[in-house]
């Protein structure tokens, strides 16, 4: 069992009977959705799932759980979701698989936001591995650009793996990865980038997580 495995399965061990539960996006929430479905199956453990992206409901309802539409709820009981980075003090950088809006949404409408990972996922500051993602609506990407490089930001509209287009998200919206100055942390990221008209939502995660599970050459420990 590789670390991404290990932690999934401990994060499983969290829900307990008539939960409903959000389902992240990536390699590590798969697991988990996999270790879940595992658990159902040889327990007397029924849940309610929501997904935060069209892959995760397709996965989830493949192993057989049930899923429902968020627009039926205001509040779950716990989300699970990977992370592309984790700071000393919390805060998360999501969002290289861009279903931003839905990750945010369940991870502010989750009573516990229980996040998984491998120690490859810790780092210093927030934006030193990967440039910050930020949802912009299309006609609007060129003026959200602008007043994301008036406070520092330096990127570009991501494209699609092939590099014949861009990306497009769940929602329709575009992606600008965006690098900015080593001195702004999440905190300050976070409300300059939410404070910007056009920009729908983006990948810094600040004061969500209530857990933090982190697998290294399979000890888990909890953060939080
Ligand atoms: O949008 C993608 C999500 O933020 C993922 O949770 C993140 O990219 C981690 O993915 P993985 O579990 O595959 O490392």
């Amino acid at each position: 069992m590789n670390d991404k495995q290990a932690v999934a399965l401990e994060a499983a061990s969290y829900v307990k009977h008539d939960m409903i539960v959000g389902l992240g996006t990536g390699s590590t929430a798969n697991y988990f959705i996999e270790a879940l479905a595992a658990r159902q199956q040889q327990s007397q453990l029924r849940v309610a799932t929501v997904a935060s992206s069209n892959i995760s409901m397709i996965k989830a309802q493949s192993v057989g759980l049930t899923v429902l539409s968020l627009s039926q709820l205001s509040q779950i009981d716990l989300y699970v979701d990977g992370a592309d980075e984790i700071t000393p003090d919390n805060a998360l950088l999501k969002g290289r698989g861009y279903d931003l809006v839905m990750e945010k949404l369940l991870a502010k409408a989750a009573k516990q936001f229980i996040v998984v990972a491998d120690r490859s996922k810790l780092v210093e500051r927030i934006g030193s591995q990967y440039p910050i993602p930020i949802e912009v609506m299309p006609f609007a990407w060129q003026a959200a650009k602008r007043s994301i490089e008036a406070v520092g930001g330096v990127g570009e509209l991501r494209q699609n793996a092939a590099k014949d287009g861009l990306c497009v998200t769940s929602h329709g919206s575009l992606v600008l990865d965006m690098r900015f100055d080593a001195n702004l942390d999440a905190d300050q990221l976070n409300a300059l980038l939410n404070n910007i008209p056009g920009v729908v939502e983006h990948g810094i995660f600040a004061k969500l997580a209530t857990t933090i599970l982190i697998a290294d050459q399979g000890k888990i420990e909890s953060r939080i």
